[in-house]
Formats: C-alpha cells, sequence, structure tokens
C-alpha cells in the first residue's frame, strides 16, 4: 500500500530509469493524447463502478483513474503540489 505521493515519486523515478517492463515508461513514451484518453477511460469505469458494482471494484476503478492522472501530470512536467494548491 503506498500514498498518492509515495506513488508519485515511485512515477518520477521511472520516468528517470526508464527500466524495462515498466507501465509507466510505456504510458509516457504513448504521448499526451494516449494518455488523455486513458484519463477518460478509467473515469469512464470509475462512473459505472460506482453505479453498478462492488465497493472493491469502485475502489480499484478509483485507484487505476490515480494512476492514469498521476501519469499525465508527469508527463506535463506538474507534480501533486501543483494541484493541491487548488483544493
Ligand atoms: N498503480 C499502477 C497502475 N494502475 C494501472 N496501471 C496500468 O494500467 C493497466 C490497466 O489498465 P487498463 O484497464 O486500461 O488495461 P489494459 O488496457 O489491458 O492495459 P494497457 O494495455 O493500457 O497497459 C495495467 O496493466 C497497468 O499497465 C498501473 N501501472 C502501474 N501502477 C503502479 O505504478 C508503479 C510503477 O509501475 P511500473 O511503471 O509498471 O514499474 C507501481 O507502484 C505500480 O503498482
Amino acid at each position: 500500500m503506498k500514498t498518492f505521493d509515495e506513488l508519485f515519486s515511485q512515477l518520477q523515478q521511472r520516468a528517470h530509469s526508464r527500466p524495462e517492463g515498466s507501465a509507466t515508461v510505456a504510458a509516457l513514451d504513448a504521448g499526451i493524447h494516449a494518455q488523455g484518453k486513458k484519463v477518460l477511460e478509467e473515469a469512464g469505469e470509475v462512473w459505472l463502478a460506482a453505479e453498478h458494482e462492488s465497493d472493491e471494484q469502485l475502489a480499484e476503478e478509483a485507484s487505476q483513474l490515480l494512476y492514469r492522472l498521476q501519469v499525465i501530470l508527469l508527463a506535463r512536467g506538474l507534480s501533486p503540489d501543483d494541484v493541491y494548491r487548488y483544493l
């Protein structure tokens, strides 16, 4: 288990060291357009899970949306702190 900030630090390290097999490296290499589609896809899955699925499935879909949001922030050179100042 990890916090939002811990996950973001891990993704920054992946972007820096580019280990083979990293989902994050692949997602970053796919570009902003593909990353945006993933954000939308996962947001839709959160909606469907909230309306029709179990609490566990909703939590899992939410984790994937948070991951995809982190990837797109990282790709644009932003960090969670850039978001927190609006919360
Ligand atoms: N939390 C996640 C995470 N959530 C989702 N995903 C990716 O999203 C995929 C699931 O998304 P989809 O439902 O769209 O499935 P898919 O379309 O079959 O997958 P893709 O073809 O798009 O990869 C997973 O297979 C992962 O590739 C994640 N990939 C990585 N992380 C975490 O990110 C960190 C770094 O991971 P690596 O970059 O892989 O080392 C680790 O802590 C991981 O646990």
